[in-house]
């Protein structure tokens, strides 16, 4: 019989690990203890609020800031940034309102996005006015999130008996083609409750792709399972999907300054099951709120080629190369 508690995400603190911090000077003892903590918030909720990471709060309303002006623009002028523009990856560039539908057996989501996967100079940025510095904003924040989250990856081995490298030496080309990890900006617009189509959401049900995803909040919205120990994984061909067997939320709530962590897709079969890659979602406000929302995503995904078996050398999940399995989930979303 399994007993169904209510989950929290837990709130750990990462200063020994921090940005700001000299790594040399970690101690092992710090590095045991953050990946027991972090080990502990993975098998049972699969998220958790990393504080004192070195990323700011001001850092974080810029690049949310400069967002909100893009999407601001016309769609004529947002259209001459849209994904799908670049060979080196498909992913990069402005995905319109309700073009993407992230459970897909719901209307389309009501959101926008720009996602940033290329820092390559062949990438067009909008420029001028409110926008000059826009490219300069979105790749400082990338190259930041990318050394937070190789810091998280490298701590996660540790509390399985695994070595050091283990998820790290398969990120190697972050930013590069040959890499799809993506700084995502997402823009939920003031929704007229009675506008909305039946079953729509701001971002439908949905676990993340890739390794493990970072993710900071304007305001609360985003919701995880309410009970962990009623997780199943069945174990198909297209992927993981993983859903709390009562099919409860909860409303994860706004810790100032933290950055909500999430392990994904491919992080689960790495570690077959041990790490939880958890189905969420975030709703349409309550009739009568016209506010608008704002996130930002740093989904880390592995080298395209990496080929992601289970860790534990179990066969529990086929290998896949990370390019075969996003592609396969591309094509449930689009
Ligand atoms: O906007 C949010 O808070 C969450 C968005 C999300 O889960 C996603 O885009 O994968
Ligand atoms: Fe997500």
């Amino acid at each position: 019989m399994t007993c169904a508690l209510p989950v929290t995400v837990p709130v750990v603190d990462f200063s020994a690990c921090s940005l700001e911090r000299d790594p040399e000077r970690v101690t092992a003892e710090e590095l045991r203890s953050l990946s027991a903590q972090l080990h502990d918030a993975f098998t049972r909720v699969g998220f958790v609020f990393l504080q004192n990471t070195g990323i700011s709060q001001s850092e974080v309303q810029r690049v949310m800031g400069v967002s909100r002006h893009f999407f601001s623009l016309s769609e004529e002028q947002k259209s001459l940034y849209s994904r799908g523009r670049y060979e080196e990856n498909a992913n990069h560039g402005w995905v319109s309102l309700q073009a993407e539908r992230l459970n897909p057996n719901r209307p389309g989501d009501l959101k926008e996005s720009f996602n940033t996967t290329l820092l390559s100079p062949s990438v067009l940025w909008p420029t001028g006015g409110a926008l000059s510095d826009f490219q300069q904003l979105k790749s400082s924040f990338f190259r930041r999130c990318s050394a937070l989250g190789l810091q998280v990856l490298r701590l996660m081995p540790l509390s399985l008996g695994l070595e050091e490298e283990t998820f790290v030496r398969e990120h190697q080309r972050i930013g590069a083609p040959g890499n799809s990890t993506t700084l995502r900006s997402l823009f939920y617009p003031p929704i007229d409750p009675d506008s909305a189509k039946p079953g729509q959401l701001r971002c439908g049900e949905h676990s993340d792709y890739g390794s493990i995803t970072l993710l900071f909040q304007s305001s609360p919205g985003i919701q995880v399972p309410n009970s962990a120990s009623g997780i199943q994984v069945p174990n198909s061909a297209s992927g993981i999907q993983v859903r709390s067997v009562s099919g409860q939320f909860l409303q994860v709530p706004l810790v100032p300054g933290a950055v909500l962590v999430n392990i994904a897709d491919l992080m689960q079969r790495w570690t077959s099951d041990a790490f939880v890659s958890a189905v969420h979602r975030v709703l349409l406000p309550p009739a009568g709120d016209a506010s608008e929302r704002q996130s930002l995503a740093f989904f880390m995904q592995p080298d395209d080629s990496a080929v992601i078996g289970c860790c534990d050398g179990s066969d529990k999940y086929p290998p896949i190369t990370s390019e075969q399995y996003l592609r396969e989930r591309y094509a449930d979303t689009y």
